[in-house]
């Protein structure tokens, strides 16, 4: 049953950017379910500030699927209809680390999904954070990873990560068959990845994009001598495997001394898979994630949230209770 509506029985949502990669996403994602029910302003006014202030007004949550600057504005929309706000999930980057948002990866903590259920605003987290947090963090609270362990993430993302105007470069002429980027360290993603994994020193992040729609992996090298106990690289696996023990959406695989991994066999899932290859001689590991970055990178883990936010989510998909 539904927490208390705006009105009727069945809770409204709105998504602001509906025509957008990650709109569209999760319109998909919840076309045909019988518990939600979708509004939408017709394209001439969508972005017209009256119109989305009227539908602001009459849902119970406002996903904004938008540039930065545009959710910013969103959320002052929505801040000024006082008692009348809807909550908001927010996709972008606009309010990551803001301590007046909930991070909304329910799998982060114990008790974090009923954070996110009681939460006015909720924050949708970036797609290689999900995977880069969802390694580190549980080897950073057992006390195996130091917290200002040297970290490098490098990642690969299919290049609907870059919405529309990357996805129109690559499915044009001339797109490169891969590309490194964000070579001047300043990703926006790396304030959330260090804040979250619980890192007190900055880590380098190497993401890349190739030419696949979509599908990421995110990679971390680590020095096993470096990390407290010199541990295994099956201990890590345990140290992950128990942390997530229970959660709907976050798998951990049997630890392997080789292997391969492609960025795609999870598309359109909102599951998230991690792995640890190791070599004990050598003292080495590399911790993988593999996820669908428009699945749990973004529009499954808004629906995720969405649930619980309208009080649909099943308790086990919340991780673990507090
Ligand atoms: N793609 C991905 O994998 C992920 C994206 N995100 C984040 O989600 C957000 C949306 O990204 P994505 O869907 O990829 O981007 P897109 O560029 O595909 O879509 C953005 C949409 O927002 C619309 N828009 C822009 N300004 C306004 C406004 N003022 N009012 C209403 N609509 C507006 C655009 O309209 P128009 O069509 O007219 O340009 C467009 O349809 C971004 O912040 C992005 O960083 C998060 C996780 C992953
Ligand atoms: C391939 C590609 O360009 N990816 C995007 C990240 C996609 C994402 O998660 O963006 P948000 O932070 O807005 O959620 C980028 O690196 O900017």
């Amino acid at each position: 049953m539904a927490q208390g509506t705006k009105s009727g029985s069945i809770p409204s949502v709105f998504i602001d950017g509906e025509s957008g990669t990650t709109g569209l996403q999760i319109i998909e994602r919840l076309q045909g379910r019988a518990d939600i029910a979708l509004r939408s302003l017709p394209p001439e006014r969508r972005k017209d500030p009256e119109a989305k202030r009227d539908i602001f007004a009459e849902v119970d949550v406002v996903v904004l699927c938008l540039p930065d600057d545009a959710a910013k504005e969103a959320t002052a929309l929505a801040t000024g209809l006082g008692a009348r706000a809807p909550k908001l999930l927010d996709a972008s980057t606009a309010h990551r680390v803001n301590p007046d948002w909930v991070y909304g990866v329910p799998e982060l903590a114990p008790g974090q999904g009923a954070r996110i259920a009681a939460a006015p605003r909720v924050t949708n987290p970036g797609c290689y954070p999900t995977g880069g947090i969802l390694l580190l963090r549980p080897l950073v609270e057992a006390g195996l990873l130091p917290k200002d362990y040297p970290v490098t993430v490098n990642a690969v993302s299919g290049y609907s990560g870059g919405g529309k105007a990357m996805i129109a470069a690559y499915e044009g002429e001339g797109a490169p068959p891969f590309e490194l980027y964000g070579l001047g360290l300043e990703h926006k993603h790396l304030p959330e990845l260090q804040h979250y994994s619980g890192l007190t020193r900055r880590p380098i992040f190497v993401p890349s994009v190739g030419d696949f729609r979509q599908g990421m992996l995110v990679s971390i090298p680590l020095h096993l001598d470096l990390l407290s106990g010199a541990p295994s690289p099956a201990a890590l696996q345990e140290a992950l495997a128990a942390y997530y023990d229970g959660a709907e959406f976050v798998r951990v695989a049997p630890p392997e001394a080789s292997g391969k991994m492609e960025p795609e066999a999870l598309n359109n899932t909102n599951l998230v898979e991690l792995r640890v290859f190791g070599n004990e001689r050598r003292g080495q590991a590399v911790l993988v994630a593999r996820l669908d970055n428009l699945g749990k990178g973004a529009s499954g883990a808004a629906v995720q949230n969405l649930e619980l936010m309208l009080g649909l989510g099943a308790a086990n998909r919340m991780g673990k209770a507090a």
